[in-house]
């Protein structure tokens, strides 16, 4: 049974990297996913994006929704201080596989935490099931229509504090026009866009950030 691009990519990871060493499994996705298969990982340029938000909100708890190799799982983890967490949600079990193993890989399994369903059925379980009290930060990086709803069960489920930080990957391409539509306009956020590009491409993107008022 010929592997998935994902398999290849793992593979890659685990014979040119160095095993423990976040930032060489993260270079070396960003070596592969740009001269050999496109993926949809963050990016070493969005990366950056997200480093600076992470370090500025500093999270104890935090929440990524879409995994998918985990590569941006092992990019939030390596900037977690000791004692947080990061809780990363992903439906697709052949990704949700790919990711473990990354996470390992790199060192950072004892900061995170894969969950693997729909975001939807995770969320209300995240207070007593996985004892979270509210999320400090928030990376929404998985299905655009997915974006506003979970955005608002979060809301529903009291996940969110005054001060708690969501960065949203892709709402220029592929696009998320009905989220934006919805944070922008809502009162109990405050918003900012960072410009940049699709991963690996010269391709517009963007990245929304936004603060909950409480
Ligand atoms: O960063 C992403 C990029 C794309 C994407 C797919 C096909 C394209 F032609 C271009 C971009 C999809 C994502 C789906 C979920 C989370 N992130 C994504
Ligand atoms: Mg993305």
């Amino acid at each position: 049974m010929n592997q998935s691009k994902e398999q290849r990519i793992l593979n890659f990871v685990l014979q040119n990297a160095v095993r423990g060493d976040p930032c060489s499994v993260m270079e070396t996705i960003d070596k592969y996913c740009s001269e050999k298969e496109w993926a949809m990982n963050v990016g070493d340029e969005k990366g950056v994006i997200l480093d600076k938000t992470v370090e500025e909100v500093n999270p104890k708890v935090a929440l990524e929704l879409g995994t998918y190799c985990g590569y941006s799982a092992v990019r939030i983890a390596r900037l977690l201080k000791a004692g947080a967490r990061l809780l990363t949600v992903e439906f697709n079990p052949e990704f949700a596989a790919i990711a473990k193993q990354m996470i390992e890989f790199a060192g950072v399994q004892d900061k995170v935490k894969l969950l693997e369903g729909p975001s939807e059925v995770i969320i209300p379980q995240l207070k007593k099931k996985y004892e979270v009290d509210t999320l400090d930060f928030v990376f929404v990086d998985h299905w655009k229509d997915r974006y506003t709803p979970d955005t608002i069960l979060l809301q529903e489920c009291s996940l969110l504090r005054k001060g708690s930080v969501l960065l949203a990957d892709n709402i220029i391409f592929p696009g998320a026009p009905e989220f934006v539509k919805y944070i922008r306009n809502n009162p109990r956020f405050q918003c900012s866009t960072y410009p940049s590009h699709l991963e690996y491409m010269k391709v517009q993107d963007a990245m929304e950030k936004a603060v909950f008022l409480g």
